[in-house]
């Protein structure tokens, strides 16, 4: 019960000034209903807002019209298809669930179907073939980034087997999920939900699911040679961040923990990556990678790219560039991956749903200089302001470690880099930072890919989440939000 909640002024309900337990007893038609507010860093609460009129007639009228008003909203999901990993983070999942927001959703009188995985994978491959998904609104996802990734791999398959598409084509045009997915956290990181809604907290992912929000969001499809590997909306990574998440997997026993152990562990262990990285900037849009503006909710930049990027596909794009090297970080993030290890995120001016990615290159550096970097991502400090990161807003890329290039490519870039000297750099060796050259894997939103060459693409808004995009902070409580007549 929430003593500040909000008061009733309607023409013919006595407005109450005090808390709801303190009304309750003076009370002669009570009518309550649930409603949100707003609390310090983007939570949402429920609180209870009772009507209360001493004349029967008018009262049922009320009733009546608040119920029609309710029905007209048909963006709030009435069935959801709801998994569990009961692994995920501090293996909280299903008391998460079963405390914080079944409660909500019995209120809210949203029907549930509930499957705690029993292995890994279990959720995608339901998804695949077994999930009856025209009987649902929804697919709710309660565990960590690794979760969620499971979800979309079965949600996006399914569409494009249910609509012919060859998803092991890297140029096709995917089809859209038409279900909405909602996170309710339980992982490690959680950074596809803190990134969208603005925090990790149960009870707001639930109601922003109750409420119907929806945000779209961008999809990358990772392929190798024509064959598909993955897909990814936050982040991929190799070098560093590819490391640390293998070096993690043999610590899982720690929980969340076992990342802070892996990232000292390969900070020190300063390894570099050899390899070439091409890319397709993205043109004609609007934002680039080092603009102050944030993706938030309701962002003028996603309709915008968006909008151009159904009208116009790639056909604006420019030429590929190339790029090879010695780097220490090869990151594409998606989105912001604002998380809580890191508030503003590995590229903090990233969008959710403009059809690109931040291409991120930290070259190789020295100790010292990475320490500065990585701070960075914990502090209002620009990230990229460091000679040895760049950073490129692109549709595509694809990289292509040395080790994997043969001796006719390896020819081809030579030649490549002096037809087009402008674009093309080499790293200049650092004989003093200690680096030992290595191979790395890449960290697709925390799961590990299997080949190291790979070809990504981002596929503009294919999917969508029960979210709204991180709000600017604001009081005002609107009454549309009300959610539910719950008693008499
Ligand atoms: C010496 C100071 C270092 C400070 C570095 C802080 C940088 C943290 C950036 C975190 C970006 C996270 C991007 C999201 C990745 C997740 O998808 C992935 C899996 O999440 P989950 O399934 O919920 O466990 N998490 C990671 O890869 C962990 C990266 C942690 C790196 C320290
Ligand atoms: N029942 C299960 N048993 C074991 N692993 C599971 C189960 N359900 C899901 N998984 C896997 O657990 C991994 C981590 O899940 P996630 O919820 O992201 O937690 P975390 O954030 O701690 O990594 C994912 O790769 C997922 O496929
Ligand atoms: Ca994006």
């Amino acid at each position: 019960m929430y003593r500040a909640g909000p008061r009733c002024s309607w023409p013919g309900f006595d407005s109450c000034s005090r808390p709801f337990t303190a009304c309750l007893s003076r009370l002669f038609s009570p009518v309550s209903y649930l409603s949100l507010t707003r609390c310090r860093q983007h939570r949402w609460r429920c609180a209870e807002v009772t009507f209360t009129c001493s004349d029967g007639p008018l009262c049922q009228h009320w009733i009546s019209s608040i119920r029609e008003q309710l029905a007209t909203i048909t963006s709030r999901p009435k069935h959801l298809l709801v998994y569990i990993n009961p692994y995920g983070g501090k293996r909280q999942g299903k008391r998460i669930y079963e405390q914080k927001v079944a409660p909500l959703f019995a209120q809210a009188g949203v029907s549930t179907h509930v499957i705690v995985t029993e292995y890994a994978n279990h959720a995608r491959d339901h998804l695949k073939t077994e999930a009856e998904l025209e009987k649902f609104d929804g697919v709710v996802c309660v565990g960590g980034d690794g979760m969620f990734s499971e979800i979309i791999h079965g949600l996006i398959w399914r569409t494009q087997i249910d609509n012919g598409v060859d998803p092991n084509c890297p140029d096709e045009t995917l089809s859209g999920c038409s279900l909405r997915i909602g996170i309710i956290p339980a992982g490690s990181t959680d950074c596809i939900c803190f990134a969208t809604v603005g925090t990790n907290d149960p009870v707001t992912s639930a109601l922003h699911i109750i409420v119907g929000d929806s945000q779209p969001m961008d999809v990358c499809s990772v392929h190798h040679n024509n064959t598909f590997l993955r897909y990814s909306v936050s982040l991929l990574g190799y070098g560093f961040y590819g490391d640390v998440l293998t070096d993690s997997e043999r610590k899982r026993w720690m929980g969340p923990a076992r990342y802070d152990l892996s990232g000292l562990k390969m900070f020190l262990t300063h390894h570099y990556y050899e390899g070439t990285v091409s890319y397709l900037p993205a043109r004609g849009i609007i934002g680039t990678p080092r603009d102050a503006a944030r993706c938030r909710s309701g962002c003028v930049v996603c309709q915008h790219n968006g909008q151009l990027h159904s009208e116009r596909a790639e056909k604006s794009d420019g030429e590929w560039r190339t790029i090879r090297g010695k780097f220490l970080a090869i990151n594409a993030a998606s989105m912001s991956c604002a998380c809580p290890r890191s508030p503003k995120g590995l590229s903090p001016a990233a969008h959710l749903a403009d059809g690109t990615t931040d291409l991120i290159l930290v070259r190789k550096c020295s100790r010292f200089d990475f320490l500065r970097h990585l701070l960075r991502h914990t502090s209002k400090d620009d990230q990229f302001d460091l000679t040895f990161v760049e950073v490129h807003r692109v549709r595509r890329f694809r990289f292509m470690p040395r080790h994997c290039q043969s001796d006719s490519e390896l020819e081809l870039d030579l030649q490549e880099n002096s037809k087009h000297q402008i674009f093309s750099q080499i790293c200049r060796d650092h004989p003093a930072c200690g680096c030992a050259p290595a191979y790395s894997s890449w960290n697709c939103d925390g799961e590990i890919l299997t080949h190291t060459a790979i070809d990504v693409r981002v596929h503009c808004q294919l999917i969508n989440l029960f979210a709204r995009g991180i709000e600017e902070p604001c009081l005002s409580v609107d009454a549309h939000r009300i959610f539910h007549l719950e008693t008499l």
